[in-house]
C-alpha cells in the first residue's frame, strides 16, 4: 500500500516525512512547508481514501507505517526524521518501533498511544460507511479548532472530500491501535506537541507519550485544539524546526 505522496525542498537535503491526521490531506502541512524546506527535503503523504491516495480497507496502523517505509526504501534508503499529526503521529510512533535505526528524530503532534475506545471508532466508522463524512463536519470543527478560528474552512473541505470507506477504514485502524506498553522502546529523540484545548487527544494523552518515551520533551500549545499545527503554526513550526535541527545534529 504505497501512499500518494509529494516531495518538496532541496533534493540533497536530509529528509523529514510529514504524516497527516484522519480526515485531512498532505496539505495539512502547508503552514510548515516554507520553513521546513529551507533545510529539509520534505516528503508528505496521503492516508488511504484521502487526497490522492486510493481508498483501501482492512489495514492497520502498522500497515500504514509499512507503506511509508516502502516509499522511503525506494527514494530515501537512509535515515529520516518524521513528524505526524494524530493518526499520522501514530504512524510515526510505529515507524520508530519498526525501524529504530532509520528514525533520526520524531515529532508527535496531537496524537496518542491509544485513541479512545475501540467501540467509539467502530461507531464512527459505521456512521461514515452509511452516510459519508458530511454528518461529522460540524462536530469535527469544534474538535479540530477552538471557537472562532477563522481558517477552519479549508481543513473541513479536506474532511468533506475524504472517501467514506477510506475514512472508515482509518477509524478501524485507530480502534486497534494501542502502543502504551511499547513507548519505552522508542529510541528517537521525540518532541510531543499537544493543543491545550484539544478534546480529541487532550494533553493527558501527550503526557502519557512524553512520560513513556525515554528521550521526549512536551510542548503544550495554548489556544489550540486538535489541529494545532494549523491553528498555531507560529508556535508549532518554530518548535518543530528547533527540535529537528537540534536532534539531527545529535543523532546524524
Ligand atoms: O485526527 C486523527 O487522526 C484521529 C483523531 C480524530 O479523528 C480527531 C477527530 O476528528 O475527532
Amino acid at each position: 500500500m504505497i501512499p500518494h505522496h509529494r516531495f518538496d525542498g532541496p533534493p540533497d537535503a536530509p529528509v523529514v516525512v510529514l504524516g497527516p491526521s484522519l480526515g485531512t490531506t498532505l496539505d495539512l502541512w502547508e503552514p510548515q512547508l516554507a520553513a521546513l524546506t529551507r533545510t529539509w527535503r520534505v516528503l508528505r503523504y496521503d492516508l488511504p481514501g484521502h487526497g490522492g491516495s486510493p481508498a483501501a480497507s482492512g489495514f492497520t496502523v502498522d500497515d500504514l507505517a509499512a507503506g511509508v517505509l516502502v516509499l522511503l526504501d525506494r527514494h530515501v534508503p537512509g535515515r529520516f526524521s518524521y513528524a505526524g499529526v494524530s493518526l499520522g503521529g501514530a504512524v510515526g510512533t510505529t515507524l520508530a518501533l519498526r525501524a529504530p535505526d532509520r528514525v533520526a528524530s520524531l515529532v508527535l503532534c496531537c496524537t496518542s498511544a491509544r485513541f479512545g475506545t475501540p467501540e467509539s471508532w467502530r461507531e464512527r466508522a459505521a456512521l461514515v460507511r452509511a452516510e459519508g463524512t458530511g454528518p461529522l463536519v460540524e462536530t469535527t470543527r469544534s474538535r479540530w479548532f477552538t471557537a472562532g478560528f477563522p481558517g477552519a474552512g479549508r481543513y473541513l473541505d479536506m474532511l468533506r472530500g475524504a472517501d467514506p470507506e477510506g475514512y472508515a477504514a482509518c477509524c478501524d485502524a485507530l480502534a486497534a491501535f494501542d502502543v502504551r506498553d511499547r513507548l519505552g522502546e522508542v529510541r528517537a529523540p521525540t518532541l510531543v506537541v499537544a493543543g491545550a484545548e484539544d478534546p480529541a487527544t487532550p494533553p493527558a494523552h501527550a503526557e502519557v507519550l512524553a512520560g513513556g518515551i525515554p528521550d521526549a520533551t512536551l510542548l503544550v500549545v495554548p489556544d489550540a485544539a486538535h489541529l494545532a499545527t494549523a491553528e498555531r503554526p507560529d508556535v508549532v513550526t518554530e518548535a518543530i524546526v528547533r527540535h529537528l535541527t537540534t536532534t539531527s545534529r545529535r543523532t546524524a
